[in-house]
């Protein structure tokens, strides 16, 4: 616990290997499948699919689903993600406790929570250097934030893993500029510093925290298969969002009563 501590303050990233239990990681992925199933069905009756493809694996169905519509594909899900077996993770008691160490007592569940298919060669999926506090605003550095990034299936600098610049949270939040998808920080930033990157390979059980401040990119996917990943963040809720949502509690001491209690009740709520 306390070398994480120490590596989160100091580089702004510590891995955490195994801590994700296998029922907790496939219960996650039994979302995730019926999430594509739906997919499958909506895109059939849309008359965009002669084969659903259903014995498909994890990995490749998705691909299959819209091999002919590569502009179509999703690339995050959101809203989706209020059904019973993603509660698991995103309450998951190691990490709320670290949560606790770093942020104190009263922790949110930030509203920027998502899961990612990331389908090879599709430039949507590539997410450039960024903050994730440049997303929100330049007050943002204020916000103390605990970034969760976790694997589905093991990643790798091939299939598109995540890249981190050790120590580049104390830089505060630099300049972003859009790009055709997503926000890049500004070349002048991350130019002299980008040899300095360290690829994240971790397998599914790994997490990887960060500060919302580190500087950060999720590379392409050049494999042939989906690379699926989870990412969400964990607020002092004693703080604003500095967004329009306002996530949901998952601890408390002020106001426990407020707290999501279990599965059932996350499965009730709305992404918000
Ligand atoms: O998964 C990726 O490729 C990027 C994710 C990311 O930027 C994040 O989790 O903050
Ligand atoms: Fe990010």
């Amino acid at each position: 616990m306390e070398s994480v501590i120490t590596d989160f303050n100091e580089n702004g990233f510590s891995i955490l290997h195994g801590i994700l239990a296998s029922e907790t990681l496939e219960a996650v992925k039994h979302e995730c499948k019926t999430l594509v199933d739906a997919l499958a069905s909506q895109r059939q009756t849309e008359g965009k699919l002669a084969n659903m493809y259903p014995d498909a694996d994890f990995e490749t169905r998705l691909i299959r689903l819209y091999e002919n519509y590569p502009d179509e594909n999703p690339t995050i899900f959101r809203p989706e993600l209020h059904r019973e077996g993603f509660f698991g993770v995103f309450a998951h008691s190691i990490l709320l406790e670290l949560a606790g160490v770093i942020l104190g007592p009263e922790i949110r569940l930030y509203p920027n929570y998502s899961v990612r298919p990331k389908l090879p060669e599709n430039k949507r999926t590539e997410v450039l250097w960024h903050q994730d506090a440049g997303y929100t605003s330049k007050e943002a550095d204020v916000l103390r934030m605990m970034n969760v990034w976790a694997p589905l299936v093991p990643v790798n600098i091939e299939n598109g893993c995540m890249e981190f610049i050790p120590g580049s949270h104390k830089w505060g939040v630099v300049p972003h500029e859009k790009d055709e998808y997503y926000l890049r920080i500004h070349d002048d930033y991350i130019k002299p510093v980008e040899a300095d990157a360290v690829s994240i390979e971790i397998l599914p059980g790994d997490v990887v925290i960060f500060s919302n401040l580190l500087f950060h990119r999720g590379l392409p996917n050049r494999a042939q298969h989906v690379r699926w990943s989870l990412d969400f963040r964990y607020q002092d809720a004693t703080q604003p969002t500095l967004r329009t949502t306002q996530g949901h509690l998952l601890r408390s001491q002020r106001t426990p009563e407020a707290v999501v209690k279990d599965a059932k009740a996350w499965a009730q709520l709305e992404f918000q």
